[in-house]
């Protein structure tokens, strides 16, 4: 939800209220809406704040409500009511302005920040773009280099940084929202249209479609195969070429896209595996506290037997003929699956790691769970392992002898 207040008699306050990050579920955007109507008709209101409970003030929209179906005031027309206000909207960011917070932001007239705040867009690292206005409004702010920069990436940048880049109006070491207050009251009377972001040009340098093209070049080598990045590209050239509500069309057509990838879905997954993994270990003091015994499981036992189920079948496959050697499996891992580059792919992790180590593991699994199949030594690795374990390198050579002895 969010909650209304109104501070020296002219001061409409909008605080988000969503604990942790005041993420902008449907209450809160509910909330907002209401909030903006009333100081709308409040004649005595001449400026309004809009803040997070708690220093944060918004870390985006809320990605819990992404697999389901949305429900409450959309963030789009909501943000578009703000700018559209005919009184000044200041935004007081303390803590966090991410994705939908940002966008949000944006849409207000005016933003104050702590220095030690973080804003960003960091969408595209959940697989989707900034689709709130966020992929239009920044470029027309900032240019479109450093939205570019800010969009693809989806780093996180102090609010320090952010008055450089003209994202915020003023950052203060004090506090943001005393000072959006004072700064809102002082602010009545002046020209709103300039502050209306979305109805700014986008300043792009003369060789704009060299820059793009640039870009989304270097963009698709880095994104090896991920949607989100390149959308974001494709949303920014329109904030370039169309006016701004044919530019918001597309940034919705390609987030509708995005919505619905298998990307989206599996980076959002993974971000809330991360949360739930620390939370586990709070689990245990929890158990422990009540005197019940949790069956131990090590984290490299997890580990080892992805890993070492993983290679197996990986033996397997070479010794079928599947592949000609560890190199193509490892390049799949490596370029397809995001397998740690320094750590050279699954099949030459297991050379390092020591084929005579990886068979004794798979037996020692293969005893303990003998009802899983991927747990049964492949016969190649135990004749690598009988033939003195060489190099990965070496693997390829073996097979074709391995494979020229078994027809003679
Ligand atoms: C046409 C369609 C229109 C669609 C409009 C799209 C709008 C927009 O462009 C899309 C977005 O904003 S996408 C969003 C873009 N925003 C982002 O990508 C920001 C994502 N968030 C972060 O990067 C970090 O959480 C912070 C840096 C905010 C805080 O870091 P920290 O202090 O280390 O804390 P922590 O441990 O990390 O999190 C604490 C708890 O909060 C939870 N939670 C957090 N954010 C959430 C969210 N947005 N939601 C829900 N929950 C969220 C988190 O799960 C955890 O819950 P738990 O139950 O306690 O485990």
């Amino acid at each position: 939800m969010a909650s209304y207040s109104v501070l020296h008699g002219s001061v409409a306050l909008i605080t988000l209220q969503n604990p942790p990050v005041n993420a902008l579920s449907a209450a809160v955007r509910a909330g907002i809406t209401d909030a903006v109507q009333r100081t709308l008709k409040d004649p005595q209101v001449t400026s309004v704040v809009i803040c997070g409970q708690n220093g944060r003030f918004c870390g985006g929209a809320d990605i819990r409500e992404f697999g389901g179906s949305m429900s409450g005031p959309p963030l789009v027309p909501m943000i578009n009511a703000i700018e559209a206000m005919d009184k000044p909207v200041v935004a007081a960011i303390e803590g966090v302005a991410l994705g939908g917070g940002l966008e949000l932001a944006l849409g207000c007239h005016y933003r104050i920040a702590h220095r030690q705040a973080l804003v960003g867009l960091p969408e595209v690292t959940l697989g989707l773009l900034p689709a709130a206005g966020g992929s239009q409004r920044l470029p027309r702010l900032i240019g479109l280099p450093a939205a570019l920069d800010l969009i693809t990436t989806g780093k996180h940048i102090l609010a320090s940084e952010a008055l450089k880049l003209g994202i915020v109006d003023q950052v203060t070491d004090g506090n943001a929202l005393n000072m959006a207050v004072e700064f809102a009251r002082r602010i009545v009377g002046k020209p709103l249209d300039p502050r209306r972001i979305s109805t700014l040009p986008c300043p792009s340098p003369p060789d704009v479609d060299f820059l793009l093209d640039r870009v989304l070049a270097q963009v698709r080598k880095r994104a090896r195969g991920a949607l989100a990045p390149v959308a974001c590209v494709g949303a920014l050239r329109a904030a370039v070429f169309l006016p701004f509500a044919q530019g918001m069309e597309k940034e919705r057509e390609l987030m509708g896209a995005l919505f619905d990838s298998g990307q989206a879905r599996a980076l959002q997954y993974a971000f809330f595996s991360q949360r739930l993994v620390s939370q586990l270990e709070n689990h245990c003091c929890y158990w422990a506290r009540y005197g019940l015994v949790p069956r131990h499981i090590a984290p490299e036992e997890i580990l080892e037997r992805c890993l070492y189920a993983l290679t197996n079948e990986g033996f397997n496959i070479l010794q079928d003929g599947m592949a000609a050697g560890p190199e193509d499996i490892d390049a799949i891992y490596v370029f397809g699956y995001g397998w740690p580059r320094h750590r050279g792919g699954p099949m030459f992790h297991a050379g390092q790691v020591g084929l005579a180590r990886v068979l004794e593991k798979l037996e020692h699994y293969q005893h303990k769970h003998p009802d899983v199949p991927y747990l049964k030594p492949s016969p190649l690795l135990r004749r690598l392992v009988a033939a003195g374990s060489p190099a990965v390198q070496k693997w390829r050579e073996f097979l074709n002898k391995d494979r020229v002895h078994s027809q003679l």
